[in-house]
């Protein structure tokens, strides 16, 4: 069977003859919208409450999340670049909770010989639920293929991108269009209010390689990623504007039981705190995201902007990457860098900020779950 497969593709990004796109996924109609949370929060415990509460986020929008109209542009923008620069590499598309699902989209690459798979995953920073869940759907999807007989592909999951220049500047460019569409005598007062998802405060303080963790209130590398991104949008915005804005990094979406603690402040409880201290404006700024999902278009643009519409403070809240040229570019890189590193050659490691790249591949203990459970594409794999 090996005998009739392509050779390795050679080139800039061999070892690699393909990249996948892995995101979340999302409902794209009514009907959908209970199988996906069930997906989603599978052996989870996410209150019913909670559950019901989100659903109707989604039904407010007609039951269809922007997430995959989102990554199909971005599949677009990585085609034209990657055709763009002489890079002839497949690039694929799957979810973990929604079609096209993950194991679909490994077994089609399979079928197609794809034997070294470069990973893209659409969530930027470290953390269980933004890296090593990514990494244990992909063990998952490849115990299906081995369990079907199939020759399993090597896959290789690309390190965080939250601090390259690629994923930075086009947000930069969001919060000064922000900026300006504020009314002008507000804009030198206005505060910039950086969000994440709120994750419990355990998986915070163990997110990111073990020698990493803290005992608590300096939030792991979850935390300290999001520090630094939100420094040097800021200083970025001072350098462009020759105001040094305040600004915070706070947390949205939060789940999961009351009486366990996920990170504070909320956005919402941030937003009356600032009014309440006489900010003049807000921009709110999603750093913790990669496109405008239901998490921005619900928890921002609807709830937190009512909010604000009710405490009368102006705010705008700035894009998100999404499909950014730029982006791309980033993404090109990261693979070509990655590739000569698994060639054995020395690659130019692009970051910016206080922290420089990160790990390639992530060490044993990174990001550890509750229950340990096989993770692909880490020193802890079972998989080659
Ligand atoms: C860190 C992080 C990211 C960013 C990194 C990344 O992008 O991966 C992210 C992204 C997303 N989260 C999403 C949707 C949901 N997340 C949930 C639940 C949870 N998220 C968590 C964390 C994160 N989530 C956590 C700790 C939970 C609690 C339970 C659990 O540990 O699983 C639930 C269940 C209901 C609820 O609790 O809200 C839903 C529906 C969508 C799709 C949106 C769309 O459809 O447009 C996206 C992009
Ligand atoms: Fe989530």
């Amino acid at each position: 069977m090996s005998d009739q497969l392509p050779p390795p593709a050679g080139g800039p990004a061999a070892p690699y003859d393909a990249l996948l796109l892995l995101s979340f996924g999302g409902p794209e109609g009514p009907d959908d919208v209970v199988p996906f949370l069930e997906n989603v929060t599978r052996g989870r415990g996410i209150p019913r409450e909670r559950l019901k509460e989100v659903g109707q986020h989604y039904f407010g929008f007609g039951g269809v999340s922007p997430i995959n109209g989102q990554n199909r542009e971005l599949l677009d923008a990585l085609r034209k670049d990657f055709a763009g620069n002489g890079l002839d590499l497949p690039v694929y598309w799957g979810n973990r909770n929604w079609a096209p699902y993950l194991t679909d989209v490994l077994r089609e690459m399979a079928a197609d010989g794809r034997r070294r798979i470069a990973v893209l995953a659409t969530s930027a920073y470290a953390s269980y639920s933004g890296c090593r869940q990514y990494r244990e759907n992909l063990a998952d999807a490849l115990a299906v293929l081995a369990e079907e007989g199939a020759e399993l592909p090597r896959v290789d999951k690309l390190r965080h991108y939250f601090n390259h220049p690629g994923f930075v500047r086009p947000m930069v460019d969001g919060v000064l269009a922000s900026l300006e569409s504020l009314p002008e005598e507000v804009r030198a007062d206005a505060h910039l209010v950086f969000t994440t998802h709120s994750i419990p405060v355990a998986s915070a303080d163990t997110s990111g390689p073990v020698e990493e963790h803290t005992d608590g209130g300096e939030g792991g590398a979850y935390v300290r990623q999001h520090l630094d991104v939100a420094e040097m949008i800021a200083d970025a915005v001072r350098a462009r504007t020759g105001t040094a804005l305040p600004w915070q990094l706070v947390y949205q979406s939060r789940s999961g039981a009351p009486h366990i603690p996920w990170l504070e402040p909320d956005v919402c409880d941030h937003l009356e705190a600032l009014h309440g201290a006489g900010a003049a404006a807000a921009v709110m700024v999603p750093i913790g995201f990669v496109s405008d999902h239901m998490e921005v278009l619900y928890d921002l643009d609807t709830e937190a902007t009512a909010k604000a519409a009710e405490l009368g403070l102006p705010v705008a809240r700035s894009a998100t990457v999404g499909a950014d040229p730029r982006f791309a570019a980033a993404v090109r890189e990261l693979v070509l860098e990655r590739a000569a590193t698994e060639r054995g050659e020395a690659a130019e490691r692009c970051a910016l900020g206080r922290l420089g790249a990160g790990h390639d591949l992530c060490p044993v203990g990174c990001c550890p779950a509750r229950a340990p459970r096989p993770a692909a594409a880490g020193a802890d794999s079972p998989y080659a």
